[in-house]
């Protein structure tokens, strides 16, 4: 049943006191959504940085402002916004004027990604996610033991379709390796760093693996998502936990060795861990393969003995063959988004009207019904048409 035309949206036209009891000048760009007894204000930038729109609360109890922790690249500040309450915790952004692949965003205040990040770092949380329009595909991740063969099913995959996926660079602390180039393989950084970069929230996951840090950036994930690709991410179990409880909606593939001793074998041969690390990577198979294959956060077990054989299953698996386009995203019609306009919730439709003087009161209809995924990354599914007035 179709609800009647809901503004959520409060445009402050009187400005409002932060919480140091300072009157903010007036901000007619800025946006209000309330959600319970909090408010969240949208516009402005962030800290200052005018690449950044920014995010304030106001909790209505206590009378205090706060800035929370922003997760993941929002839009950029703009001349207008419409905002409205969805279910679940998300509050729907739409850009006045802007292009359709601009347009549509989401920010996550209260879902189980940001409570679970709210627990993590400690204070308040939100997180912008990009709507993508069309049926992009989920990102893949693999995790299996060291030296199963992860990185060269990878690599193959990206062979063949390179158009298709794009790899996650993750962030270690580990050294390279001698083939290894910075940004390509990994984002080789110092430990401070990256333990700074993850207080500041800008990771997705990290673990400590074989005694070193490891960690995927949700920027690492939006870069691949932006570019059409899905999103490969070779991470270990303990990773692939964290990106379970996350709103990423991967598909989650755990391969496994043939047997120890070729695992072994295939680590020896590969020649680039001293004999004290293979040890202590040997030892910590034992635990990944035992988690990997009960700790129900694997849809899909691959085992690579022949490597041929491991691929096609995994192609097969992916519901790819050798005769599937080239890339994984629809091409979609440009829609641009008008720059004044009002906004309607109907169900999981959101009407969106055309107002103002000398203009074509165009209506646009954006579908909700099939979004999944979220932030981090991107909302995937949406579906923007524009009515035609007959
Ligand atoms: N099916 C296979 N049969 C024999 N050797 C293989 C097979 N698959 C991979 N290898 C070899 O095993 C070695 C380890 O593979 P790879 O580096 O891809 O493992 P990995 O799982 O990515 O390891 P890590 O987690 O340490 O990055 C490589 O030298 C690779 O060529
Ligand atoms: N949790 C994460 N694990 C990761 C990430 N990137 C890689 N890995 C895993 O680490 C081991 C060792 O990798 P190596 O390159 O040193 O051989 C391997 O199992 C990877 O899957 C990450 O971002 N997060």
């Amino acid at each position: 049943m179709g609800e009647a035309p809901a503004f959520f949206v409060d445009h402050l036209e009187d400005g409002y006191t932060n919480g140091f009891g300072v009157k903010s000048e007036p901000k007619n760009r800025d946006t209000s959504v309330q959600i319970g007894d909090r408010s969240f204000v949208i516009g402005g930038n962030h800290e200052g940085n005018p690449l950044f729109l920014g995010v304030q609360i106001h909790d209505k109890i206590t009378n205090k402002w706060s800035s929370p922790t922003v997760l993941g690249t929002g839009p950029k500040p703009c001349k207008g916004y419409s905002a409205i309450v969805l279910p679940k915790g998300r509050i729907l952004v739409i850009k006045k004027g802007s292009a359709s692949d601009d347009s549509i965003w989401f920010l996550e205040v209260d879902t189980p990604f940001i409570r679970e990040q709210k627990k993590l770092l400690g204070r308040e949380v939100v997180a912008w996610s990009k709507g993508v329009r069309g049926n992009a595909e989920k990102p893949i991740v693999i995790s299996g033991p060291s030296g199963v063969g992860k990185g060269t099913l990878i690599s193959m995959l990206m062979k063949e379709f390179p158009s298709m996926f794009g790899f996650s660079v993750s962030h270690t602390t580990r050294a390279p390796r001698c083939m290894e180039k910075n940004g390509v393989h990994y984002h080789f950084t110092d430990k401070t760093v990256m333990e700074k970069e993850i207080k500041d929230g800008k990771f997705l996951e990290f673990a400590s693996v074989h005694g070193n840090l490891y960690g995927t950036s949700i920027e690492s994930v939006e870069v691949v998502t932006d570019s059409g690709k899905r999103c490969i991410l070779d991470i270990d179990v303990q990773g692939a936990r964290s990106v379970k409880a996350s709103s990423l909606d991967a598909i989650f593939i755990f391969v496994c060795p043939p047997s120890m001793k070729e695992l072994e074998d295939r680590l020896r041969a590969r020649g680039t861990e001293t004999e004290e690390q293979i040890q202590k990577r040997l030892r910590n198979a034992e635990a990944e393969i035992k988690a990997g294959k009960s700790s129900g956060i694997f849809e899909h077990i691959l085992y690579n003995d022949n490597l041929e054989e491991c691929y096609k299953n995994l192609k097969n698996l992916l519901g790819i063959n050798d005769l599937a386009p080239v890339n994984g995203v629809e091409a979609v019609e440009g829609i641009d988004l008008p720059k004044e306009h009002t906004v309607t919730k109907m169900d999981d439709k959101i009407l969106i009207q055309e107002t103002g003087e000398g203009t074509k009161n165009k209506m646009i209809v954006l579908d909700l019904s099939s979004i999944n995924g979220g932030a981090p990354g991107r909302t995937r599914g949406i579906v923007l048409d524009t009515v035609k007035s007959s």
